[in-house]
């Protein structure tokens, strides 16, 4: 969950028991383990004063639910300043309220902070690309992909002639995975709103073990389009019954091949050696029945289960079925995209791949001060306890690990969080990357982009880097890992810090007067 986003989640300011927006906050407030967690993660406290960032709002590019900054501001009745350079986004006072505005009923306007804004353009979505989003709700991001791939021309909607019909050029689509059904809601109701459905499914489902390829029966209706490009009109799907497309799908040979496993198919690892702590890594596998066991693995399994070149196995352990296939049902999904036969080869991974994984929103400064009027009691419970940090590393590995898994090569991941801790970022990157040993390299990313000014990215902790490149590592009196290498490992290492450390991206509220948020673009080469 990030500040400045839709409103229901985030209101941008904090409340005082009367309703009224509290601009101030002290320091003293924050409970002490929280402080601690700040200081552990080299995070400056003072983030938390400065709660009159301003709010983003990126304008509906869709033709037919246009508005102008001048229309939105008399709505609002607050300045609306477009953002040079970041097409669509426009700057409000913090304390704006967009809800109540008819331009947000009609789905005109979406609030989102710029940083999340720069995530999506950082994926460099082209006309007609299939974009995997591992944790979409409640959907900001989701929502913008939906719009760029609707607005380059392959998905069109067309209202001209006053139905709801959609034309049959659909090729572009966005597939969302969450595990919670409360939040994919949300990210329904956002698509609806803002008509971004005909080119998004989505599903409930763990993210580090989803493996539902990306469409496939659209590649045969578009072919059809294109040899028969007359036919397009006559076709034209309607929303309710889609009774042509789907007899388009259902006359298609490939539609019947078998592909043998569902959706929902579990990544589960043979063996497993005993290593550091932290160089394990725990995956999801769905046990016979419905148990969900957990398993450890080492980097070197990992790799040599991604690229199939180790003993080791990808076992499928979800059903098989005869005759007809299995599918995952989705959460939500347009007809041609319900249809799907979710094919599971190669062919079919993702061209991008966007993680904005799970964290512990300490840079979403609304998110952290809520906790004053919800109780700390809470946020200790769901962020600060050292069992969930602990799993949330974890989580956050196996989210990256899946990502990168869906991806095609040389198809880009994208990982982002609204955490400013160094565990939770060039950490999770460092770890990622050193393991995969050439797989997967660091893209650039625009420095000071726009004019928004970055913070500094931190130095990846070494024990993990060094873990992750199999460097040996002893574990000192307090259970931490050290590690001390020859003078060339000792420059390699230096080297691989400046590196992670220059490539991937920060916000902070003090730098870039926006939400704290981290991102590093990801190529994948195998
Ligand atoms: C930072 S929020 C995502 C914000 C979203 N990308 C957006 O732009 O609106 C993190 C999301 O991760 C989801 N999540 C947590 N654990 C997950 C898991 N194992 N698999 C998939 N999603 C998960 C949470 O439910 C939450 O919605």
């Amino acid at each position: 969950m990030e500040s400045n986003e839709e409103d229901n989640y985030n209101p941008g300011v904090q409340q005082q028991s009367d309703g009224t927006p509290s601009r101030t906050f002290s320091l003293d407030n924050l409970p002490a383990e929280f402080v601690a967690f700040l200081a552990k993660n080299e995070i400056d406290p003072a983030i938390y004063t400065v709660t009159d960032l301003p709010r983003y709002v990126r304008l509906n590019p869709d033709p037919h639910l246009t508005i102008t900054p001048e229309e939105l501001e008399k709505q609002l009745g607050t300045k609306v300043e477009p953002v040079p350079g970041l097409e669509a986004f426009c700057r409000l006072d913090g304390q704006a309220k967009l809800r109540n505005t008819q331009a947000y009923k009609d789905g005109r306007i979406f609030g989102m902070d710029l940083s999340s804004g720069i995530a999506v353009y950082a994926l460099d979505i082209q006309p007609g690309e299939h974009v995997l989003d591992i944790c979409c709700a409640p959907g900001a991001k989701l929502c913008m992909i939906a719009g760029l791939l609707t607005n380059s021309g392959h998905v069109r909607s067309d209202r001209s002639g006053g139905g709801n019909q959609l034309q049959m050029d659909i090729t572009g689509t966005v597939t969302g995975v969450d595990i919670s059904p409360h939040r994919l809601s949300t990210c329904r109701s956002l698509l609806k709103r803002h008509r971004l459905q005909q080119c998004a499914r989505l599903f409930q489902a763990d993210g580090t073990t989803f493996s539902v390829m990306r469409p496939s029966a659209i590649d045969t209706i578009r072919a059809r389009i294109m040899a028969n490009p007359a036919g397009v009109r006559k076709t034209a799907f309607d929303r309710q019954a889609g009774s042509q497309g789907k007899r388009a799908l259902e006359d298609d040979d490939d539609y019947n091949d078998g592909y043998g496993h569902r959706g929902n198919s579990q990544l589960a690892v043979d063996g497993g050696e005993d290593l550091t702590a932290r160089q394990q890594f725990h995956i999801n596998s769905l046990e016979s029945g419905s148990t969900l066991k957990r398993h450890r693995a080492t980097w070197d399994t990992l790799l040599g289960l991604l690229t199939g070149s180790s003993g080791a196995s990808v076992l499928f352990t979800g059903t098989e079925t005869k005759g007809s296939q299995e599918k995952l049902v989705p959460f939500f999904a347009p007809k041609i995209l319900r249809n799907d036969p979710q094919r599971h080869t190669e062919a079919y991974k993702y061209d991008k791949v966007i993680v904005d994984a799970e964290c512990t929103h300490d840079g979403s400064i609304a998110h952290i001060l809520k906790y004053e009027a919800w109780g700390w009691d809470s946020f200790h419970k769901n962020f600060m306890s050292q069992d969930r940090l602990d799993s949330l590393s974890d989580l956050q590995r196996g989210l990256l690990m899946n990502g990168f898994r869906m991806t095609k090569a040389g198809g880009i991941i994208v990982y982002s969080t609204c955490s400013l801790s160094r565990a939770q970022n060039e950490d999770i990157v460092a770890w990622f990357i050193a393991g995969m040993r050439g797989r997967a390299v660091l893209e650039p990313l625009p420095k000071h982009a726009l004019g928004i000014q970055t913070a500094t990215c931190k130095r990846p902790c070494r024990s993990i880097v060094a873990g992750a490149l199999g460097l040996p590592t002893t574990m000192d009196a307090s259970g931490q890992v050290r590690w001390q290498g020859t003078p060339q490992q000792e420059a390699d290492m230096e080297q691989f810090q400046d590196h992670i450390q220059e490539m991937c991206l920060r916000y902070d509220p003090l730098a870039s007067n926006t939400s704290g948020f981290f991102l590093a673009r990801i190529r994948k080469i195998v």
